[in-house]
């Protein structure tokens, strides 16, 4: 094992490797619970063979095998945990010799993604602690708005008076937006001066969002601008449009980054891929104009509040003990606004830190779309042998060496952009970012891995990038079930990360992959016991292991010691008690809602009965009733089929819950762990309850949905009794 295992240029240490303290107590317990699950099967396949309830008996022993896969993928997450630290100040590099940095952000509609908020994200990265001239933002715009383009105009205009501001002053928060909205610090008059500048663009940007389009006579100044807005004619729309590429500015006269609007031709008849078909346009526009050997992806919600985070990930790329087979340095993702408790589980603690420790031990961590500096080398074939694109110009090797608006390479980059490029090449199987899953990050990563390429977790103290975070319950669940169908397609695939990754990866790192590849899975053991005890309750059919018998500490144990490594893996990486409860009650939302849904939503999709595709989560927040629920920590449902399940099972665990209290004298023998499992599932509900029957507002369960998994209970709860008796 790597024991503070330095790796140095020169004799300057540029990062440290560290394993987790927690590892020999983990791996001890990973023993322990082991034994457990091998004593827990056996007892299940004693009472199959004795049982005269052979189907309950066989739900059980489902659900059970289920856990024990989720909690070996878990495991191996476990086993070899590091922590690293770089040294920045050690990276000591004449500003000539800084390699050039390519800057993906992707946008897809400018009115669930405001354009102000691009132009800020993209204003935080020019205005990086790096040399300017070596940095090129590239901007994929899949909405094909001329708003948004006209506020990266804006953006280009302003960067003119940001970034020199920013680097003569040592500003940190380099998003405008939140450096002017914050007030702690003291405001000189050249910074008075630039928030009047910045508040008029923001007012012109959001006048052109409110009329929703952009007035050329009386919006745009300059010449050289002019005639770009003609191209949104009538026939013009986000589906179907000629490519637009427009160089905002560029590093050929001044020392400036270079910033370009792409918004890729698309057509209705095209499969365009969602965001990896943007991505790869990306890859080989900035290849023909750039082609700088490290890129770093963005969303366009996640702006950049560390400036020197590209050092921090040079200290890995550019280090040559290391850097060979190394494909993307991946940042975790943090999020503003979050409320105090996180109620909805937003932070995603657990894929976000938990998980990629234990990723970093073993091959390194998993894709996550955003905030990844990659090799550009990466995109194209394992480490050893290169896969060449169609021409030389898009290839990692390929040294531009025309102004970037020439006019050819300009055509050219119109021409890769086109919608039919693709067409028999190898984009998206072989080369770039992966087609064929809604989670086209997660499966990217698995794909590079699998390749051979090695990735580093890099979490340096201060964020590096903040985003933002679905702000209602409806929303964060439309977002996992887009993941979970994204998953499943991995999970339904040849390239399943067991039978396909077992070889190229190894034991761990594939039972890592398949962490998340499983995860829709949570939805059999959730449903199975959120119902059946519950309806044994009610029945006096005791289905869980009795008091009287030694086996229930069995489950007991299992139960316990896996809630309890779990909450110390939350504290150990920085999270509160109320957080990991309030992350727990999501997880069995979720369970219940978006896991439960994307196998239906994945059969659909599957037998192209159902055409949803990348519902993209809205990031404009304008709602202020439903802002205030959630800065109370009040939860918001509303209307949505998601919370049928979830409603069903509550109303099932209060029933059984009331039941057997009522009941508690009359029982034989009391059915302690029916009654626990009830009271905890009710504990959890608390909420579920209130938007039921308590509340007015409009984040409260609509009273059709209600009504619905009222009627559906109370199906339930009879048929229960044929099952059981
Ligand atoms: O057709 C599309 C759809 C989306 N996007 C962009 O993709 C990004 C992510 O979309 P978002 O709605 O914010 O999805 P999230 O679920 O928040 O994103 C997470 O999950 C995605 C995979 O499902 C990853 O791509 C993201 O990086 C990761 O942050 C945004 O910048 C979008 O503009 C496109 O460019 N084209
Ligand atoms: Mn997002």
């Amino acid at each position: 094992m790597e024991r503070h295992n330095k790796h140095s240029v020169g004799d300057t240490t540029l990062h440290t490797c560290h394993p987790c303290r927690r590892t020999i107590p983990y791996r001890i317990y990973a023993l322990v619970h082991t034994c457990g699950i091998i004593a827990l099967m056996y007892h299940h396949v004693h009472s199959l063979l004795t049982s005269n309830t052979p189907l309950i008996t066989c739900l059980f022993l489902l659900s059970d095998i289920v856990l024990a896969i989720l909690w070996a993928t878990t495991t191996s997450l476990r086993l070899k945990p590091v922590r690293r630290t770089e040294y920045p100040e050690n990276y000591a590099v004449k500003p000539e010799d800084f390699p050039k940095l390519d800057v993906f952000i992707c946008t897809a509609d400018p009115y669930k993604e405001p354009p102000i908020m691009v132009a800020n994200t993209a204003l935080s990265v020019m205005a990086y602690d790096y040399p300017s001239d070596k940095i090129s933002v590239y901007v994929s715009d899949d909405g094909g708005s001329s708003l948004t383009l006209f506020a990266l105009m804006e953006a280009a205009e302003f960067s003119k008076h940001w970034l020199p501001f920013c680097k003569r002053n040592n500003i940190q928060d380099r998003s405008p937006e939140v450096y002017f909205s914050s007030s702690s610090h003291s405001w000189t008059k050249e910074a008075e001066s630039i928030k009047t500048m910045y508040e008029n663009m923001k007012k012109r940007v959001e006048h052109v969002v409110d009329s929703g389009k952009v007035d050329s006579d009386q919006s745009i100044k300059s010449d050289q601008f002019r005639g770009v807005f003609d191209l949104w004619d009538h026939k013009f729309t986000p589906h179907d449009h000629p490519t637009i590429i427009k160089v905002l500015q560029h590093n050929e006269t001044e020392i400036i980054p270079n910033l370009v609007y792409v918004s890729r031709e698309k057509s209705r008849v095209s499969p365009h891929h969602y965001k990896a078909g943007a991505l790869n346009t990306l890859l080989r526009v900035s290849s023909l104009m750039t082609n700088s050997p490290i890129i770093l992806t963005l969303d366009c919600d996640m702006y950049s509040n560390n400036p020197t985070t590209p050092l921090h990930a040079l200290c890995y790329l550019s280090d040559p003990t290391i850097n060979f087979g190394l494909g993307f340095v991946q940042f975790p993702q943090r999020f503003k606004g979050i409320n105090k408790n996180d109620i909805y589980g937003s932070e995603l603690r657990r894929p976000f830190d938990i998980n990629m420790v234990g990723y970093d031990g073993l091959m390194g961590p998993v894709h996550v779309g955003t905030g990844c500096f990659f090799n550009r080398r990466a995109f194209y074939g394992p480490p050893t042998s290169l896969v060449m694109p169609e021409i030389d110009e898009l290839g990692p090797n390929w040294i531009p060496n025309k102004p970037i608006m020439a006019q050819d390479v300009l055509a050219l980059a119109h021409d890769a952009a086109g919608c039919n490029y693709e067409r028999h090449t190898n984009w998206g199987s072989k080369i770039g970012f992966r087609y064929g899953s809604l989670v086209e990050d997660y499966y990217t990563g698995f794909m590079l891995h699998c390749e051979g390429w090695r990735s580093i977790y890099c979490s340096p103290k201060k964020a590096a990038f903040y985003g933002d975070s679905p702000k209602c319950l409806a929303d964060v669940l439309v977002q996992q079930l887009r993941w979970s169908v994204g998953l499943l397609e991995v999970t339904f695939s040849r390239y399943n990360p067991i039978t396909y990754g077992f070889k190229p990866l190894g034991l761990l790192m594939s039972l890592g992959y398949c962490h998340y590849a499983f995860w829709p899975f949570w939805s059999i053991p959730l449903t199975v016991y959120g119902l059946l005890p519950q309806l044994g309750l009610i029945y006096g059919v005791s289905v869980l292991p009795k008091a009287s018998e030694p086996w229930i500490w069995l489950n007991i144990i299992l139960f316990f010691g896996g809630y309890a490594v779990d909450l110390s893996d939350f504290l150990l990486e920085g999270g509160t008690y109320r957080k990991w409860w309030n992350d727990q009650r999501m997880w069995m939302i979720k369970g219940l809602s978006s896991f439960f849904f994307s196998f239906t939503e994945f059969t659909l999709k599957t037998l192209n009965l159902s055409t949803q595709g990348f519902n993209v989560t809205s990031k404009a927040n304008d709602d202020n009733k439903r802002l205030k629920r959630y800065e109370q920590e009040i939860f918001d449902f509303g209307p949505s089929f998601l919370f049928f399940p979830m409603t069903i099972v509550a109303i099932v665990n209060l029933i059984a819950l009331m039941w057997g209290i009522s009941n508690l004298f009359t029982w034989e023998e009391v059915p302690v762990l029916e009654l626990m499992l009830a009271g905890f599932a009710v504990v959890n509900c608390l909420p579920v309850y209130e938007a039921m029957m308590l509340r007015k507002d409009d984040g409260k369960l609509p009273k059709r949905t209600c009504f619905l998994a009222g009627i559906l209970a109370f199906v339930l709860i009879p048929s229960g009794f044929f099952f059981l008796k």
